[in-house]
């Protein structure tokens, strides 16, 4: 059975599968939130804890690439690596299937669904991990500010712990910087989580994606009529956050005309919707982060002084991940485990060589480039031990040494062929229904999806 308290997002553009959707989940779980918009897919993350999103992979009619479906997902785990994320993709698509799998996906469904077999798919997608070590196995949020642990046993991230343990629990504004990936919107999240506001919302705006015309709706609110489309009047993030913490994500890619109405709404502590002229007092906390070089920024005029002295009451940079390679060991154990977890198979070692590769490796997405080098192993490896070979990087100096090994593996060898027939076969007389498929084969799921992914089938 669904856990009953379980929280589903289901996004998709066809508004018959939302309501059959949602007819279908509702008596079983806690919550059901239908969007036919996948843009606002990561607001809805940010205000509020999903334990699994059902997502279809096409948006635009006529196109079946699924890309769309990748890029959401993507961002998806960015946000939250432990979500489940289940695809929705057209019948038959096996090879989308298989390549979102290893994209991360907890699982997908084919459409037309079966209401039994989506049932199933959700229990299993929501049951409990296991084959991690007690006590340290990935934390599902447990509410919408729910921070994954801020790993790192370097100078550096303990420095970061020992200041957010210090800024926490007063009322000072953040100003958090550092390149992509350092993990700025974690901080972020441990900031929130320790505050005396841990109780109350934490609502996060990446303001850069808004447009200019946006940014004020988005953050202020807006009134019914206030423009064409707005159907409706609505809370901004501002509002929302009221009580609680309010994150502003790449705060250094606003224009001029945003950065004044910003200040001005801080300055006065209230903001005024669009189309309204009655101003709305708001009792917020502050954090904000950016990749860009704000100093910089004020040096050249393009970013006001006087709102990043609002900002940064408190700095704090995270440092980027090639200038603390200790941590890079204790870092891709954590993710080996929760991929592993994830897809339910045992955690994998790391041979010696494959950590002396990722601690020289120079790390330009830094964290997060790391969290998806191992969650591709993980998916990828053959053995119970990730070598050198399971990890692949675009830049020159860690090109993969992959040597024999490989090339004896990509050699046809007679009994590939076989098998690989055998499994093309079977999925041809099961019409692409994998399940059925595997059981023919005396297969589990993941044992066929592992095949199929070293066949390129
Ligand atoms: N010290 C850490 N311990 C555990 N996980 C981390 C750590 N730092 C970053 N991560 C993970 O790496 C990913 C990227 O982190 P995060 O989104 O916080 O970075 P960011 O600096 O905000 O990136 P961007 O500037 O691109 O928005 C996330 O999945 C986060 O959970």
């Amino acid at each position: 059975m669904i856990p009953k308290h379980a929280r589903i997002l289901v996004v998709d553009d066809e508004p018959d599968v939302l309501f059959a959707l949602k007819l279908l989940l509702k008596t079983e779980v806690r919550e059901v939130v239908t969007e036919k918009n996948p843009e606002l897919l990561l607001s809805l993350l940010r205000q509020q804890h999903f334990d699994a999103v059902l997502l279809d992979m096409n948006y635009r009619s006529g196109q079946a690439t699924g890309n769309e479906g990748f890029y959401w997902l993507g961002r998806i785990l960015e946000h939250d690596p432990t979500t489940a994320v289940i695809l929705i993709t057209a019948y038959g698509d096996v090879r989308t299937a298989v390549r979102a799998l290893k994209a991360g996906a907890t699982d997908f469904l084919l459409k037309p669904w079966h209401n039994d077999q989506l049932l199933q798919t959700l229990t299993t997608a929501l049951q409990p991990k296991t084959g991690s070590k007690s006590g340290s196995s990935p934390k599902k949020q447990v509410g919408p500010a729910a921070a994954i642990a801020l790993l790192g046993e370097s100078d550096a991230m303990q420095e970061v712990r020992a200041i957010i343990e210090k800024v926490a629990p007063t009322e000072a504004n953040v100003l958090l910087l550092g390149e992509n990936g350092t993990g700025k919107e974690l901080v972020a999240k441990s900031l929130h989580e320790q505050s005396r506001r841990a109780a109350r919302p934490y609502v996060a705006a990446d303001v850069a994606a808004l447009s200019e015309g946006l940014f004020e709706s988005e953050l202020f609110g807006h009134t019914k009529g206030a423009f064409t489309d707005a159907q409706a009047s609505r809370v901004g993030r501002f509002e929302a956050a009221t009580g609680g913490t309010l994150f502003l994500d790449e705060i250094g890619n606003i224009g001029l005309p945003q950065q004044a109405k910003l200040l001005t709404a801080l300055q006065n502590r209230q903001v005024v919707p669009v189309g309204s002229n009655v101003p709305v007092p708001v009792d917020i906390r502050l954090l904000s982060a950016t990749n860009a070089p704000l100093h910089a920024l004020v040096a050249r005029g393009t970013f006001r002084q006087d709102l990043m002295y609002r900002l940064n009451t408190v700095e704090i940079t995270l440092p980027p991940l090639r200038e603390r390679a200790d941590d890079v060991q204790l870092l891709a154990r954590h993710f080996a485990q929760v991929y592993a977890a994830r897809n339910r198979q045992p955690e994998p070692e790391f041979s010696a060589a494959a950590l002396r590769k990722l601690r020289e490796h120079t790390w330009p997405g830094n964290v997060r480039e790391l969290q998806h080098a191992v969650e591709r192993a993980v998916i990828l490896a053959v053995g119970p031990v990730l070598l050198p070979a399971d990890f692949s990087f675009r830049s020159p100096e860690s090109a993969p040494a992959f040597g024999a090994a490989a090339t004896v593996a990509e050699q046809p060898l007679p009994l590939l062929e076989v098998e690989k027939n055998t499994i093309r076969q079977a999925i041809e007389r099961h019409q692409g229904n994998l399940t059925k498929a595997a059981k023919e084969l005396g297969l589990t799921r993941t044992a066929l999806y592992r095949r199929l992914d070293k066949h390129d089938i």
